[in-house]
């Protein structure tokens, strides 16, 4: 029989939502009850006809079938599936949710998934009573937003070029909005502190915050604004298009995002209605570009627990990144509120002329971040081709692009620029202090220039934030330097190491062959360590910063990456920075240092620099600290000295270790050359296959012998690697083990151990550096 009845209004759809969830368990078991309540069944919408003079009473009737009913003693009545069909025909199904958000840095996607998944629809079977106070908060928040939204006015709607900045609010409005924030606070925050023991945020008082995104910074236990936080977040409610720059670890990302969540707040309302019609209709509002895909995975799982500590906010974030599935990112594109992706993939997906691209010319934000980056290398053609798309004039796919070069319109949208660094010239155009090249930008393609006018600002002149021109170091950085012997890099890199044990440390070189040599090298001496380089697979790069980041990781985890670690990445509690290979730019130096010191903490920088290095170190340490030395010039006369604090390494402990690094090194030295000959075997066979000739690699091996020209001795230091037996790298192998299972003793006799003048209690307490055996001074760094 088929059961009719009216659907309910919506008012009430929250309420009984949650009540269908709560039964969603009780429906699991329902063959084992038999009967189901009314909200537990599938009811399917009737369709009206589409000319019906006279519907009233009809429309939001809702049908099922399949289903006898029964009577209950008390006169109420429950439902059953017809004998024969399963339960499951007629119970409601679990809310949608693809599952396609993005899960964090785990390959695996049940156990840990983002907190940003974790409020997609079918994950909020939240318990009862935490619901119905979210209900009450959101109620009580919605009024307070109400009453905001009338007292102002956003400027995004109007906006010709010289307009600009939203009216500013007047003062009493800004006054009673405060108290008013308060007011919502003041519930709010009391329900929160009560279940998520929250901060005191009052500090973010006159940023025009909403209630949502207090409690979101109560929880998640930012009790005040960063600089760049503080002097970023009116402007951009303001509706300023914004350039900032700040030291890195000062929490820019909060600085851009947070005004993409209030703004979807404020639009809340509308997002809701738009996705209970349909999906399809839905366009983001922000697009946020990252240079690579760990910071745009970083992004996601930043703001990701913004929204999640958020109540009631459900922002859909869709992460578009290379290496992971085309398909499933077209999906989450296709319903997101937040885009975060790196450039090529971004386009790649908007570029295949499924209507993305119209969807994207709505958004309200475009994010630059690590903008000195995105703007200048690498990325330049996918950059030019994303903010063409963006503002070409008749929506339509890519075949309408080649005629878009005429002039354009001022954007709708606000750009917002960040990054720690700048260089000179584009700070000095950003910040509208010198002039455009004049003439055709046609001609000007392939310049910094030209994507700079592709940003197209929606104001003559964007907000220039800098919070910290003086320094472009964090505060609580240590900057050092170790001088030692070119080949003796390796051995000083141990020590340091040895020297700060308990450290999560991340070393950074200038290649990917280091990156792999030098892992290689610290896993034969037993440390733990993993790689990030740019030619991983994206689920091993992922993993390896999970590994190192994991709060159950080693404390003493070290990371060996080039730089495409250097910028952005955000890891919790990395204590240390060595630089193998001297950055080639001041301001990698600056990123890569910048990985550690964050969020006020502080931490350390060290340069391993040969002899032929000194002077590149000297100019960029004068380069990044030019303010600083100047001053100290100004005051102690003319003075050449690099602005780093030296370190010594103790000789004898650099002496103790090389026995420990020479076994180390032909161990890696030989497995690197074995696996270098087995792939260029391979190749080889392959290309001779091809030929249809005869591969002998011996003879191959002669030919290549009589060659007298460079690299001739590294091929035969090589070759000799490649040829060491099974036997023979067991035997080193076993030799490196047993010098690794001994305390380095740097000066202590066995009649000094027995005299009793050493503690060894304290030694098996573990105590000190428990690397070493005797006295070491520590590094006063
Ligand atoms: N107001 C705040 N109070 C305390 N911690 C904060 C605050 N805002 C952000 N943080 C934390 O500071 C850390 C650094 O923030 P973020 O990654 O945004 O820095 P950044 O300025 O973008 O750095 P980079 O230039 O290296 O990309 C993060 O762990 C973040 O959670």
């Amino acid at each position: 029989m088929g059961q009719k009845r009216a659907r309910e209004p919506k008012a009430q759809a929250a309420e009984a939502n949650k009540r269908k969830k709560a039964a969603k368990s009780d429906a699991a078991s329902s063959d084992d009850y038999g009967s189901l309540g009314v909200d537990d069944l599938n009811w399917k919408e009737v369709a009206m006809p589409d000319r019906m003079d006279d519907a009233e009473g009809f429309f939001g009737l809702e049908e099922i079938e399949g289903v006898d009913i029964i009577k209950q003693n008390d006169g109420g009545v429950q439902f059953k599936a017809k004998a024969g069909k399963p339960t499951k025909s007629i119970i409601k199904p679990p809310s949608e949710d693809d599952g396609d958000e993005w899960a964090g840095f785990s390959d695996e996607d049940s156990a840990k998934k983002s907190p940003a998944t974790e409020k997609s629809p079918a994950a909020t079977e939240v318990k009862e009573d935490k619901k119905s106070k979210k209900d009450k908060k959101k109620e009580q928040n919605k009024a307070k937003k109400e009453e905001q939204n009338s007292k102002e006015q956003k400027p995004k709607e109007q906006k010709p070029k010289e307009q600009k900045p939203k009216e500013q609010k007047p003062k009493e409005s800004k006054a009673a909005q405060s108290q008013s924030i308060k007011a919502g606070l003041s519930f709010a925050a009391l329900d929160d502190v009560e279940e998520d023991d929250g901060v005191d945020v009052s500090a973010w008082d006159g940023l025009n915050l909403s209630p949502e995104t207090f409690t979101a910074l109560s929880k998640m236990k930012f009790s005040s604004p960063s600089a760049i936080q503080k002097a970023s977040i009116p402007a951009i409610l303001d509706g300023h298009d914004v350039v900032g720059k700040a030291s890195t670890g000062s929490g820019k990302t909060l600085a851009f995002s947070i005004p993409i969540i209030e703004h979807y707040l404020d639009q809340r309302g509308k997002q809701e209605e738009q996705s209970d019609k349909s999906d399809k209709n839905k366009s983001p509002i922000a697009l946020i570009l990252s240079p690579t895909r760990e910071l745009a995975h970083q992004l996601g799982k930043h703001i990701g627990e913004l929204i999640a500590n958020s109540p009631d906010t459900n922002a859909r974030v869709a992460l578009i990144t290379g290496g992971m599935s085309i398909q499933k990112q077209q999906r989450q594109l296709a319903t997101a509120d937040i885009v975060i992706g790196t450039p090529g993939r971004v386009w790649e997906i908007l570029s295949t002329g499924t209507g993305l691209i119209r969807k994207m010319q709505k958004i309200q934000f475009l994010v630059v971040d690590e903008a000195d980056r995105l703007l200048s290398e690498g990325h330049f053609k996918e950059m030019e081709d994303i903010l063409n798309a963006l503002d070409k004039h008749q929506a339509g796919d890519i075949a309408d692009m080649d005629q878009e070069e005429e002039e354009e319109e001022p954007s709708n949208r606000q750009t917002l620029v960040f990054s720690a660094t700048f260089h000179k010239d584009l700070q000095q155009k950003l910040a509208g202090k010198s002039r455009w090249a004049s003439g055709d930008m046609l001609d000007n393609k392939e310049s910094m220039e030209y994507l700079l006018k592709k940003l197209n600002f929606r104001e003559e002149k964007p907000k220039f934030i800098d919070v910290n021109p003086e320094s472009q170091m964090a505060i609580g950085l240590k900057e050092g330097i170790v001088e030692c012997p070119a080949m003796e890099k390796d051995v000083y890199l141990y020590s340091v190491l040895l020297y700060y044990p308990k450290h999560r440390t991340l070393i950074f070189t200038n290649s990917i062959s280091a990156v792999r040599r030098i892992t290689q090298l610290l896993q034969a001496l037993q440390l733990p360590v993993f790689a990030l380089h740019s030619n991983m697979a994206q689920k091993a790069r992922l993993r390896s910063i999970e590994r190192f980041s994991s709060p159950t990781a080693n404390p003493s985890s070290i990371l060996v990456a080039t730089d495409v670690a250097a910028r952005g990445l955000d890891i919790k509690g990395v204590n240390c920075i060595i630089h193998y290979h001297v950055p080639r730019t001041a301001d990698a130096y600056v990123h890569r240092s910048g990985r550690t010191a964050r969020a006020g903490e502080s931490g350390k920088s060290i340069l391993i620099c040969a002899p032929d290095e000194v002077v590149g170190v000297a100019r960029l340490a004068g380069k990044i600290h030019s303010k600083k030395a100047k001053k100290a010039d100004d005051s102690d006369g003319p003075s050449k000295k690099i602005p780093l604090e030296s370190l010594d390494i103790d000789r004898r402990v650099v002496a103790r270790l090389r026995p420990r690094m020479s076994l180390a090194k032909r161990i890696t030295d030989s497995t690197i050359a074995k696996e270098k000959v087995n792939t260029e075997d391979n190749w080889l066979r392959a290309a001779a296959d091809d030929l249809g000739v005869e591969y002998d690699s011996d003879e191959f091996d002669q030919s290549k012998g009589r060659g007298r020209g460079r690299g001739g001795g590294r091929e035969r230091r090589e070759k000799e690697a490649s040829e060491l037996s099974k036997g023979e790298m067991a035997g080193l192998r076993a030799e490196l083990k047993q010098l690794l299972s001994q305390r380095v003793n740097i000066g202590v006799s066995e009649k000094y151990l027995t005299a009793g003048r050493i503690d060894i209690d304290a030694l098996l307490r573990g105590e000190g550096n428990d690397a070493f055996l005797g006295h070491l001074d520590p590094l006063t760094f």
